[in-house]
């Protein structure tokens, strides 16, 4: 059985796995099944994660079920002997492991600035994002500060934080936000800049993120329904491409359907 890995629309976390499929050159190695997060769960899914709701899982057939991104860029490194990504010598590792360790955080940094609607943490919210940033800034700068990447290439880090570099696009959209010019940003920016232009990780458009987050941008995430609303930003149809972009003033008002372009 070919694996299949099961994810929402647009998400991060299965993308990471798309890319590093691509750097290993076996993009065709696992089927992608995109589950519509603004239905119920199908109960076939849910057996075979054993109740858990959160997406990306792998399933390998034979009951073999893998959950959680980061674990399944594992499996795939080790399972596809394929154009190894991860460092190969052992410091190099703890280096990549070590940048891995903290994407955590700085994710989460991001995605409670894009859900925030209270102008009063604004401020407070863009500033703990920007500390995530220069820590990069100074990791970056420390292992590699004449360099582009953390080595001498686009690797396993690259595909594990582009995906949300690729996201906090609705930071700029929703919140004007960039990262400033100086040295406290510099090397995260030039990092930033190559991961987003490499050709492994086109598999989604900024429109496509623009449009399908709008729900986050007014605090609602993971198809969850906005007061007002019939249908989440997250629906399948009618599709985003013939879509509206949305309006960027999340903090005054929650657009409707009509004006998202959601009405079938
Ligand atoms: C407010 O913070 C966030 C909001 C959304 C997302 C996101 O991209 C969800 S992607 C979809 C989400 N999946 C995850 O969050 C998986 C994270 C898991 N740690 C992994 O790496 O696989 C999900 O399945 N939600 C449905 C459910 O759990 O029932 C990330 C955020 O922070 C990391």
């Amino acid at each position: 059985m070919v694996p299949r890995i099961y994810h929402i629309p647009v998400c991060p976390f299965s993308q990471r796995v798309e890319i590093l499929l691509a750097l290993k050159g076996i993009s065709d190695a696992i089927r992608f099944e995109v589950v519509d997060i603004t239905r119920p769960r199908d109960a076939n899914l849910l057996a075979l994660s054993r109740g858990t709701t959160a997406l990306p899982i792998m399933d390998l057939g034979n009951g073999r079920v893998i959950k959680e991104s980061l674990v399944i860029l594992q499996y795939v490194e080790e399972a596809f002997d394929a154009r190894p990504v991860a460092r190969r010598d052992p410091w190099e590792r703890s280096v990549e492991r070590f940048l891995i360790s903290r994407e955590g955080p700085f994710t989460m940094s991001g995605y409670l600035f894009v859900m925030n609607r209270d102008r009063a943490r604004t401020d407070a919210l863009r500033e703990a994002h920007l500390a995530h940033w220069r820590w990069l800034n100074a990791e970056l700068g420390h292992f590699n500060p004449g360099g582009t990447f953390l080595f001498d290439d686009f690797g396993l880090v690259e595909a594990v934080y582009t995906p949300m570099f690729m996201r906090f696009w609705f930071l700029d959209y929703y919140e004007g936000f960039d990262l400033p010019e100086g040295e406290d940003y510099d090397r995260a920016r030039r990092w930033r800049d190559a991961c987003l232009a490499h050709p492994a990780v086109q598999q989604v458009s900024r429109e496509e993120i623009i449009k399908l987050y709008y729900d986050y941008a007014v605090g609602v995430g993971n198809g969850a329904l906005p007061e007002g609303r019939q249908k989440s930003s997250f629906a399948f149809s009618p599709h985003w491409r013939e879509r509206p972009w949305p309006p960027r003033d999340k903090y005054d008002r929650i657009a409707d359907d009509a004006e998202l372009g959601l009405m079938a």
